[in-house]
């Protein structure tokens, strides 16, 4: 099973960090390599530019593919499916044109001449909108080009706006929204590998924003503690070795929160009579 990943770019560094974080350690992976091994002797990685994953897997160079969902329409592959929202490398492809300009509407673009990174899928967005502008495919900067008569309006990616604003354009309209995907080649999706590999990307972004709590606690106190915790289901309560039954004994408590409550929890445990609480991050957490 090959995984093509980003070589370079936005995307390399947290590709390579979620697979390691999956428990797919990369080796003999030395920078320039086109090929990687991993830790699992049927999985290897294959380096590539973010805008030829989908057709690398859709060729059979790949079988999994992690890239942009824009890239994955541009590149108009229809044997491969989407397996996991992979939730970064957020961004939007949008309409631009100059700020003060007179092209403000989708409508206004007609005749006009339409640069992109994109042409594929700003042609179906036109297509959709039966207005039918010149697009000229660019392979980068496409931000110039209004400013140096190539075009009059754009179709680029976006996240904070930074590089619209430099170059004084507004947007039009939103064409895509993107973020980075898991996917496969139809025919390789019976693999059961694929589904291995699928969960263990999952599990990382199930453990984000996830903590783990331990303590312990009373029997008494049991159910007080049991009510402030706003576990992800019910907590795991264990008995402590050497602790004998009673009210006096104490019991573990073990329980997966938010981490946006821990700090709450803490306090409202202990006021409840917990003790020795212990907070750990969580890498992975398979449901
Ligand atoms: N500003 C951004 N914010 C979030 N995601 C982005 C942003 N720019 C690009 N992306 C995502 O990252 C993907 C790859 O973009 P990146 O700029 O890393 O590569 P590239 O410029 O295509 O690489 P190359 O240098 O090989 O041409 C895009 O297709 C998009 O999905
Ligand atoms: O809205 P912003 O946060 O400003 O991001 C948008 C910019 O990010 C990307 O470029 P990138 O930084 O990847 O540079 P590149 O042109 O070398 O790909 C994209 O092509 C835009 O130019
Ligand atoms: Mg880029």
């Amino acid at each position: 099973m090959r995984i093509a990943v980003p070589n370079k770019g936005r995307l390399h560094e947290p590709t390579i960090d979620l697979l390691e974080r999956a428990g797919l350690h990369l080796e003999n992976g030395a920078d320039r390599k086109l090929y990687a091994d991993t830790v699992d002797p049927d999985v290897s990685v294959l380096f590539a530019r973010a805008a030829d994953i989908p057709e690398y897997v859709a060729d059979g160079a790949a079988d999994l593919g992690i890239t942009g969902y824009d890239q994955v329409c541009e590149a108009r592959v229809d044997n491969v499916e989407e397996l996991l929202d992979l939730e970064f490398g957020r961004c939007r492809l949008v309409l631009a044109a100059p700020e003060d300009g007179a092209l403000e509407t989708v409508a206004d673009m007609a005749g006009k001449t339409v640069a992109t990174e994109f042409p594929n899928i700003t042609a179906d967005f036109f297509a959709d909108t039966g207005v039918d502008p010149d697009i000229v495919e660019v392979t980068g900067a496409t931000e110039l080009t209004p400013h140096v008569e190539m075009a009059d309006a754009i179709v680029d990616i976006t996240s904070t706006g930074t590089t619209l604003k430099m170059n004084r354009l507004a947007v039009v309209d939103d064409v895509l929204s993107s973020s980075v995907r898991l996917f496969g080649r139809d025919d390789v999706l019976e693999n059961p590998k694929v589904e291995e590999v699928r969960t263990a990307l999952a599990s990382v972004k199930q453990a984000e924003g996830k903590r783990y709590l331990m303590m312990n606690v009373p029997t008494a106190k049991l159910d007080d503690v049991r009510n402030v915790i706003p576990g992800l289901g019910g907590p795991t309560v264990m008995n402590i070795a050497g602790e004998d039954d009673g009210d006096d004994a104490a019991v573990a408590v073990h329980a997966v929160v938010n981490e946006r409550d821990v700090f709450e929890t803490i306090t409202e445990v202990k006021n409840a009579g917990a003790s020795d609480i212990l907070v750990t991050e969580i890498e992975r957490l398979v449901e």
